[in-house]
């Protein structure tokens, strides 16, 4: 695999999909990883583009069948990133991005850590964050309550990232990640880098 990943995270309502979405003509070609989730779909998302969704026993299964590069229970529902597609973007050099929330980080730097570049994204207070998940309006009080209360706990695992991107200013927080993808880009895993050696190795000298 000579590919890269890139994992971004952060509290639900920090910005995330809208900076993927801005940043997706400034960074070349990548493969985003649509997750799997047993939540039900929003007004407006699409099936295979935003999420593939799915219900709870299908979502069991496929965790029996070893189909999750990582999966993880997020806001009381079923998360999950296929391993298929992934494996097949990294063996074709892809930069891979992820969106997914930190438990996933944890588990796809224990199985992949060589091959991850990873950003934290948060907006500057929760005060803000609040306002932007009811302005948002896609979800019903309760669950804005409890994505606030877990956004809490999440915080704590910052010093897990390489980077922080603080979304105040979209324009800024979008170039920053930019930047961060490109770095990524750059990060190559260890087999990769074993397969340089051996042909810069191998590429001889005159003397
Ligand atoms: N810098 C910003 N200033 C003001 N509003 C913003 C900013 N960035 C994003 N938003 C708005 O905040 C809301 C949440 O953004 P978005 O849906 O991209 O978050 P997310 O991190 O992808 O959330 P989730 O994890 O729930 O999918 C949206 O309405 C978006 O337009
Ligand atoms: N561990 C995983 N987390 C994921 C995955 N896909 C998305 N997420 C995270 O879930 C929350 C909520 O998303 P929402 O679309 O319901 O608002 C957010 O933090 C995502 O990053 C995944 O495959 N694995």
């Amino acid at each position: 695999m000579s590919g890269a990943i890139l994992i971004l995270s952060g509290p639900s309502g920090a910005g995330k999909s809208t900076i993927i979405q801005r940043a997706e003509p400034l960074i070349g070609d990548f493969y985003f990883s649509i997750s799997t989730t047993t939540r039900p779909p929003r007004e407006g998302e699409v099936h295979g583009v935003d999420y593939y969704f799915t219900d709870k026993e299908s979502f069991e299964r496929d965790i029996a069948a070893g189909e999750f590069l990582e999966y993880a229970q997020v806001h009381g529902n079923y998360y999950g990133t296929s391993l298929k597609p992934v494996r097949e973007a990294l063996e074709e050099g892809k930069l891979v991005i992820f969106d997914i929330d930190v438990q996933g980080h944890r588990l796809a730097r224990a199985k992949m850590g060589d091959l991850i570049t990873s950003a934290f994204i948060t907006p500057p207070t929760i005060a803000e964050l609040e306002r932007r998940l009811l302005s948002r309006s896609t979800d019903d009080p309760e669950t804005v309550r409890r994505r606030l209360e877990n956004a809490k706990e999440e915080i704590r695992a910052l010093e897990e990232y390489d980077f922080l991107i603080i979304n105040d200013d979209l324009d800024r927080a979008t170039e920053e990640f930019v930047t961060v993808a490109k770095a990524a880009r750059l990060r190559p895993g260890h087999e990769a880098l074993r397969r340089f050696r051996e042909s810069w190795l191998a590429s001889g000298s005159r003397s």
